[in-house]
């Protein structure tokens, strides 16, 4: 039975792509830079905002002092409008709700900025999550497992009943590189075929598919 699950946030509890890129072209366009597709940002996102807004500036626009400009840029806009267009995938918020009432501890492990993680979180899942935890300024972004172990001790949880669920090959990574067993969910930001090649120890499809895995051996 897995005590704990630790999941990450986009692609995985939330469509947050939209919003996202509608937030990346917003600076572009002030900027007077070339704008991207949605399909563009989801290749971008998954290794913090500040890779984000790294990829997307031109090339003489990549310095420290830019992204930090940049990124600030973003940051006010994202805040404003991270809710526009941003749902639960399907059988989520379900899901999360039958996990607490057995008993099961959850948690948000994300490499979104940590006040950004805990806005959403709050918002579209309250009260489902024991701990939400975001990128921290000085803390490394996933897959370095620094994150997930600081997590799993503030919840006084044990790692060999711990799942890592997400959506990319940086969270299965993420998962072993803490020692967790890692699921990849396929309706996320990434294909099915990055999750089998990262070595996800199980695949879900569905909200269904992960509860069944979930609670499958209480
Ligand atoms: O902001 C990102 O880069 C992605 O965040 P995630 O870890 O929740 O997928």
């Amino acid at each position: 039975m897995y005590q704990t699950v630790l999941f990450d946030l986009d692609g995985t509890l939330l469509d947050t792509i939209e919003d996202l890129a509608a937030a990346g072209n917003h600076v572009c366009r002030e900027n007077g830079w070339p704008v991207y597709s949605v399909e563009e940002f989801r290749a971008m996102v998954g290794h913090g905002i500040r890779n984000l807004v790294t990829q997307f500036s031109p090339e003489a626009y990549r310095d420290e002092a830019h992204v930090d400009g940049t990124l600030a840029q973003f940051s006010a806009y994202y805040g404003a409008h991270s809710m526009d267009h941003t749902r639960p995938y399907s059988g989520i918020p379900a899901l999360l709700s039958r996990l607490r009432d057995a008993g099961i501890c959850l948690a948000v492990c994300s490499n979104k900025a940590d006040d950004f993680s805990r806005q959403l979180i709050e918002h579209y899942f309250p009260g489902r999550f024991s701990l939400v935890r975001g990128k921290l300024d000085g803390v490394p972004v996933k897959p370095d497992p620094a994150v997930v172990s600081a997590i799993l001790e503030a919840l006084h949880a044990d790692p060999t009943t711990a799942l890592f669920v997400g959506d990319s090959s940086v969270d299965i990574q993420t998962g072993h590189n803490a020692g967790l067993a890692a699921c990849g969910v396929t309706w996320g930001f990434r294909s099915r075929q990055s999750l089998i090649d990262a070595g996800a120890d199980f695949l879900s499809d569905t909200a269904d598919a992960l509860e069944r895995l979930i609670l499958g051996s209480l």
